[in-house]
């Protein structure tokens, strides 16, 4: 599995959008086969992916999964709603270290487990290309000979090739408005590849039994019954094995992850990205009322049985330490910061399938001199279950605090306003800071006609409104609305400093969904201290990434 060394700007997204929230557009909109269209979202996002593979050439290792589809979608092999539909799904999802290639690769996998289908490995790092790929979608009116070179070219047997159609085609179907030559006028206006609203084997007991009303197998034209031919292109030895479910299941699995794991010959994709376990996210460090705050989280997995119990919070304790940056102020062991907040959220759909129930959140603040600063921290785990305290400190690198130069300040910035007014902090004793600037991934772009995401810099300037304390100055700019990841950037005394900021607001700094006031109002508990913990009423489960519940807003609900 792929290991987590933070930060880890890929793996920490990917992470949540696959294990953690349950309401991302990855978990949310592909389940249960949701339908749409007069399809499903999974039968679009999988023929997405299929689509941009298609473009892959074994002999020059280029194509493959790249999101090279969004400059294609004028072709006539990618006719279709659901390409658009699934572009507009995913438009607010990648940032400047996720690419469209990996949402589409992503999209795949939730479409199968969405549908009940098994669980399809995903392994992130995809790169997304810059232009179009060559024409090179199979198309249904082509002969068998055709199709087998094409999927030969794809890196794929004539047996891959029979077994990956019979798996895609379980989702979907055929519309008369895209393909009128298959779906005949006198046809239902969309006819679904198999009977039933799930990513199983029926496609092929449907063949075999003569009731299928695939109309790839048995449509008015002849010409395009591709399916037809390539089922029956081995003798339907293929076809047969998979009239076995777990075979079905088993070999869908390997061949779609081999699908979405082809990319471009110089691409490096990750291991198999598994839930992490002691995650350190949300981190923020930042100047406030004369001392910097630091707040951490850390994510902890609750595997095993289902439990009821398991709403209560386990016995375990958590404990930050940190070291100072500069002079003498912590002791050896470090400085102790006791725990904040603990919050917890039911796992996603795909995480159950890796053994997953639920995810524990343990928030710390620490305050610290701001002469002194913070270099690294680590925490102490004790499970309080007869096993032994342990120390989680990065694979023994410990978390690193790299610079204490540019930080952004949560709360001189306003990001409620139509866009966020940004104010950063800068360490500047000289007064000499340069390009001070955030480089942001931003949702869209004005100058072409489909989703695409652009990336975008905002330079901030000197904010006379703020006066300097604790060592620092402050700047300001106004980011977009449409910003969904930023990295700090800026230039002192000859040295170049950047942050990363993957969100704008963290679990401990107190907004709208986090103060008393709002879960009040909602009628929920969702803030509590380990010791406090009210069992018997359901906790909240607030997700203070306000930006993220702004993108589900703008996307979804
Ligand atoms: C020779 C190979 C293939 C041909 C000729 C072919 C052709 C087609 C056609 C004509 C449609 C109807 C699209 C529409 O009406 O919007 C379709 C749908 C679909 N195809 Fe394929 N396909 C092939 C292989 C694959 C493969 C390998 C996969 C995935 C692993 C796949 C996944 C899908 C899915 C999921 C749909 C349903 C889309 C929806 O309902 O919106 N196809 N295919």
């Amino acid at each position: 599995a792929a290991v987590y060394h933070w930060p880890d700007p890929l793996l920490d997204n990917i992470d949540d959008q696959l294990f953690v929230d349950r309401f991302t557009t990855m978990n949310l909109l592909a389940n249960d086969c949701g339908y749409r269209d007069g399809t499903s979202v999974a039968g679009q996002w999988l023929r997405m992916a299929f689509h941009d593979f298609a473009t892959y050439d074994k002999e020059t290792g280029k194509g493959g999964l790249d999101a090279s589809i969004i400059f294609e979608l004028d072709r006539p092999q990618n006719i279709g709603v659901g390409m658009r539909r699934s572009l507009m799904d995913y438009v607010n999802l990648p940032t400047e270290y996720v690419g469209m290639a990996d949402i589409i690769a992503m999209g795949a996998v939730m479409s199968v487990v969405g549908c009940h289908g098994p669980v399809v490995p995903f392994r992130a790092g995809r790169r997304d290309a810059t232009g179009p790929g060559p024409e090179t979608v199979p198309e249904p009116q082509e002969p068998i000979d055709e199709h087998i070179k094409a999927f030969k070219r794809m890196g794929m047997s004539k047996e891959d090739m029979i077994a990956l159609v019979a798996c895609g085609h379980s989702l979907g179907g055929v519309k008369q408005s895209e393909f009128p030559q298959i779906v005949t006028p006198d046809l239902p206006v969309g006819i679904t590849f198999q009977a039933p609203y799930a990513f199983n084997n029926s496609i092929v007991h449907e063949y075999f039994t003569g009731t299928t009303v695939n109309p790839l197998v048995v449509g008015p034209n002849i010409e395009t019954r591709s399916d037809f031919r390539i089922f029956n292109s081995d003798n339907n030895a293929t076809l047969r094995r998979l009239s076995d479910l777990n075979t079905f299941n088993q070999e869908c699995s390997t061949l779609i992850a081999r699908m979405i794991d082809t990319v471009p010959s110089d691409v490096q994709l990750t291991d198999v990205v598994e839930p992490i376990n002691y995650k350190v996210q949300k981190t923020m460090l930042f100047p406030q009322n004369g001392k910097l705050t630091f707040l951490a989280t850390i994510k902890i997995l609750q595997t095993g049985l289902f439990d009821p119990l398991v709403l209560h919070l386990p016995k375990r304790t958590v404990t930050m330490f940190w070291k100072e940056r500069t002079g003498q102020y912590c002791p050896d062991q470090g400085c102790k910061v006791d725990l904040l907040r603990v919050d917890f959220e039911i796992a996603s759909r795909y995480a159950f399938f890796h053994g997953v129930l639920q995810h524990y959140f343990y928030t710390f603040k620490a305050e610290i001199p701001a002469e002194h600063s913070i270099s690294h921290f680590w925490f102490e785990v004790d499970p309080k279950n007869g096993t032994a305290p342990f120390i989680v400190d990065n694979h023994g690198a410990n978390y690193v605090i790299e610079q204490d130069s540019i930080l952004y300040d949560p709360y001189r910035s306003d990001y409620m306003r139509g866009g966020s007014n940004m104010v950063v902090a800068v360490k500047d004793p000289k007064g000499t800071a340069q390009n001070v600037h955030t480089y942001s991934t931003l949702a869209g772009s004005p100058h072409v006609r489909w989703p695409i995401n652009t990336t975008s810099t905002f330079e901030f300037t000197r904010d006379q409104s703020l006066p300097p304390t604790d060592g620092y100055t402050f700047y300001s700019g106004r980011v977009p609305e449409n910003a969904l990841s930023n990295t700090l950037h800026a230039d002192i005394d000859g040295k170049h400093y950047k942050q990363w900021l993957p969100h704008l607001i963290v679990p401990g700094i107190i907004n709208k969904f986090d103060s008393k006031v709002y879960q009040d109002a909602v009628g929920a508990d969702a803030f509590y201290g380990q010791h406090e913990f009210h069992g018997g009423a359901m906790p909240f489960p607030v997700d203070a990434d306000v930006m993220f519940e702004m993108r589900k807003i703008a996307n979804e609900f």
